[in-house]
């Protein structure tokens, strides 16, 4: 497959490549300066040059504190600039397969979300995430997947397991929330369902295929449980370690309001598409094991 993912150097756009091209498919990343998802005309022109077989909306604004106070360019990215990707999938009449968040629930409820429950966005990122899943629902609903992923961590870019790691390195205990639950997810994996989802898409026109879908990896935790499994394989691999305090959301401000449970239930994507991806422990060692391998 040709696959136009948007992007250049994100962590789900950086697996994306690596898994992609290793299956055999030619994977077409574009991004800024060509392509800024704020210029609905150059996210246009771009990705219909490209001629893919399957669009991969992947890029997004996601500086969640920081979207409190830039919430006009967070919109423009999460909900325009996602509109405007979902139109250029329409004009070449190609499937497109969008990535959202777990962040659009308002995480009051007490067990996993499934993809039919409310909506209710705590936060500007979130909510201009969800003002995304609209505007692709709207514009190419009948060709499109939305999956819905979270608590995204990879050996590239920016993410919770790099920030542990640093603030290890210059400490012996870091403080963390212990009452906000979700499902930790790698996107070396989350490249791989994506991987199979667009084959379906591209292969089938069944309307089962298409809609909102949740996909993490198995198993919960909270951000200190999360840190405490990093702490942990570093320790194991002879890397910086510290003492995770367990401390509540009231004891850690910040400017965005996070959801005290994201949990979300994956049983319609391995039903439908046959997606299930593995504990996150098991990916979590993975990454470690490739982090180290940068660090040495
Ligand atoms: N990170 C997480 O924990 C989670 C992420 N998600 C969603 O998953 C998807 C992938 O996230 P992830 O890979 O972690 O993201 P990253 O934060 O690692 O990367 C964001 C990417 O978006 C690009 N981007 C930002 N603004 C623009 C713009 N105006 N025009 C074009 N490209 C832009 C960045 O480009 P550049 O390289 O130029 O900066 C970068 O490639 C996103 O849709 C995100 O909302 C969902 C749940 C959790
Ligand atoms: C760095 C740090 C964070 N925290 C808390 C703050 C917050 O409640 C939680 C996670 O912090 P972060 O800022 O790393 O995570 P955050 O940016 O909220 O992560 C989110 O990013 C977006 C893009 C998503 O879509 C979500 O799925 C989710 O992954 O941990 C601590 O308690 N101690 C710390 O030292
Ligand atoms: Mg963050």
């Amino acid at each position: 497959m040709r696959i136009a993912v948007t992007g250049k150097t994100g962590q789900v756009v950086t697996c994306l490549i690596e898994k992609g091209t290793a299956a055999g498919h030619e994977v077409i990343a574009l991004g800024r300066p060509e392509l800024d998802l704020a210029d609905s005309a150059s996210v246009a022109r771009v990705l219909e040059t490209a001629v893919p077989d399957v669009i991969v909306s992947a890029a997004a604004y996601t500086a969640v504190d920081k979207a409190e106070s830039e919430s006009d360019l967070a919109y423009a990215v999460n909900g325009a600039g996602a509109g405007a990707v979902a139109q250029a999938a329409s004009a070449l009449s190609v499937p497109l397969v969008h990535i959202s968040t777990d962040y659009v629930f308002d995480g009051t409820l007490d067990r996993a979300y499934v993809e039919s429950d409310p909506t209710g966005p705590t936060g500007v990122y979130g909510a201009s995430k969800l003002a995304g899943e609209r505007a692709v629902l709207a514009t190419h609903g009948d060709n499109s997947a939305l999956l819905r992923v979270a608590w995204v961590y990879s050996p590239f870019g920016a993410n919770f397991v790099k920030t542990m790691l640093r603030l290890a390195a210059d400490r012996n205990e870091v403080s963390v929330v212990a009452d906000q639950l979700g499902n930790p997810t790698s996107a070396l994996e989350i490249a791989d369902g994506i991987l199979r989802v667009a084959t379906n898409l591209v292969a089938d026109s069944n309307p089962a295929l298409r809609g909102v879908f949740h996909l993490t990896a198995s198993g919960e935790a909270s951000w200190a449980d999360f840190a405490e499994a990093i702490f942990a394989a570093s320790a194991d691999k002879g890397g910086a370690t510290a003492l995770v305090k367990r401390i509540t959301t009231a004891d850690y401000l910040t400017p965005a309001t996070r959801p005290a449970n994201s949990r979300l239930d994956c049983g319609l994507i391995a039903k439908v598409h046959g997606v299930a991806l593995p504990d996150w422990h098991q990916s979590l060692n993975s990454v470690m094991a490739r982090l180290q391998l940068i660090a040495n």
